[in-house]
């Protein structure tokens, strides 16, 4: 029997003051309260997953770092401070600066439904390929991008990334049941939807308090 292959997960998180801005309609002023609650809920849920053994953060902010670190996680600071590849590119060279044939995908932090089984998934069909993706519930993001042991780590990220990745050769993984992890929250629809599926507790309490109608 194959032993089950290892991850480490790489979350971004932009600073929550220049985040979120879709969700700015539906919840107003409290836009980096969203932010840093599904980065939480996000980077919990990775923590959560068992074939994940190491989740970093890459961000310059205080508070997301400092209940990112309180979870379990590690942080990097963004220091290439040059958007979002160079951010994972930044924290891929991280991971593998302690193990150079290390395995690193990188989640969106704004996945505040993630459930860590189909997490588990993903990573599992990932392993079967050197670098691999999967498509967000729209179709046209990336919510996670994955290269195995030894594979270059050149994400695309940005507007239409699923072709981007598909461009570049990266495989599109084609699974069912992996609705949470492929959720992102960029509007106040996507936010419906993932509280239809089940957010986690920072999200729900942040809901709950602000009585947000949706
Ligand atoms: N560390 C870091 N993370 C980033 C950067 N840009 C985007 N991200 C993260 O990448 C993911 C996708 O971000 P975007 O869709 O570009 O931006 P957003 O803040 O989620 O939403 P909008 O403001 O509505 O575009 C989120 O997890 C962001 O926090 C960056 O420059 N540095
Ligand atoms: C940056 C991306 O995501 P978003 O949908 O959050 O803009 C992307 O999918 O490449």
């Amino acid at each position: 029997m194959t032993t089950p292959q290892r991850w480490t997960i790489v979350i971004p998180v932009k600073r929550p003051e220049h985040a979120k801005t879709r969700l700015a309609d539906a919840v107003g002023e409290h836009r980096p309260r969203f932010a840093r609650a599904f980065a939480a809920d996000t980077v919990q849920a990775a923590l959560d997953c068992p074939p994940v053994a190491r989740v970093i953060v890459v961000t310059d902010d205080d508070e997301a770092a400092a209940s990112a670190v309180a979870l379990g996680a590690e942080v990097v600071a963004d220091t290439p401070d040059a958007g979002l590849n160079a951010a994972l590119r930044h924290g891929a060279a991280v991971a593998r600066s302690a193990d150079a044939s290390a395995a690193v995908a990188t989640l969106s932090a704004d996945l505040p439904a993630l459930r860590p089984a189909e997490l588990a998934r993903v990573l599992d069909a990932a392993a079967a390929h050197p670098r691999s993706f999967l498509a967000d519930a729209a179709g046209v993001g990336t919510t996670s991008y994955a290269a195995g042991p030894g594979a270059a780590f050149e994400p695309a990220f940005g507007g239409r990334s699923r072709a981007a990745h598909r461009l570049a050769g990266v495989v599109e993984l084609d699974l069912d049941d992996v609705t949470t992890v492929r959720r992102d929250v960029d509007t106040a629809v996507d936010l419906w939807d993932a509280r239809r599926l089940g957010v986690g507790p920072r999200t729900t309490a942040l809901l709950a308090e602000l009585d947000v109608a949706l």
